[in-house]
């Protein structure tokens, strides 16, 4: 798998190391607060696992999975939901855990419908932000890594369903697309 990689561009020991101190934040911010984890899948599994073992809270976490209507999600923005979270978020301070803001089209949609559920705060803890694609005015309230504009497989992000188990961040190399 590792010869499809053209370039590592976060180690194992970067992302523990940055995933260690979002926690650390996150811990002191959600003091007294009713913390609830909210993941979209699959992407940020890996890192929901991680950040969620350094956050000293107690905290709940519920999942959500979204696909695109006909074109695609990051073109058209719309976003139909395929399994909804289980848990109510009225009183609840959420955390949308995610992999990466990129267009920011999906995580616009999904924070804009939770927000209408009357929930007591939301924010965005983003582990990848790539800002040159942005298609909306959104921002995380916690960023992993600013990364320039590059297809990223690893640690939980895919190319075509595959890679996400690579324990790093990395670049593949241009031949593996054009197979
Ligand atoms: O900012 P955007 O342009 O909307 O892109 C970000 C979204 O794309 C990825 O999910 P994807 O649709 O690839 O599904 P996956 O999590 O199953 O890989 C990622 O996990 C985000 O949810
Ligand atoms: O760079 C990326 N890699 C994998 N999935 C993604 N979804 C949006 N951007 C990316």
């Amino acid at each position: 798998m590792k010869d499809d990689v053209k370039k590592v561009l976060l180690s194992e020991e970067e992302l523990h190391a940055k995933v260690a101190e979002l926690g650390a934040q996150i811990t002191k911010d959600y003091e007294g607060k009713n913390l609830l984890l909210v993941t979209v899948l699959k992407g940020a599994v890996v890192f929901l696992a991680d950040l969620m073992r350094t956050i000293d809270q107690p905290a709940e976490i519920d999942f959500m999975v979204v696909s695109s209507y006909g074109s695609g999600v990051k073109s058209s923005g719309v976003v139909k939901i395929v399994k909804d979270l289980d848990i109510n978020l009225e009183g609840k301070d959420i955390l949308i855990v995610e992999d990466i803001l990129d267009s920011g089209m999906t995580l616009d949609y999904i924070k804009g419908m939770l927000l209408d559920r009357n929930p007591a705060s939301i924010r965005i803890c983003a582990l990848l932000d790539k800002p040159a694609r942005r298609k909306v005015d959104l921002q995380a309230d916690y960023v992993g890594f600013t990364i320039p504009d590059e297809f990223v497989i690893g640690y939980g992000l895919d190319y075509d369903e595959k890679y996400r188990n690579l324990p790093y961040i990395g670049v593949l190399k241009p031949e593996v697309y054009s197979v």
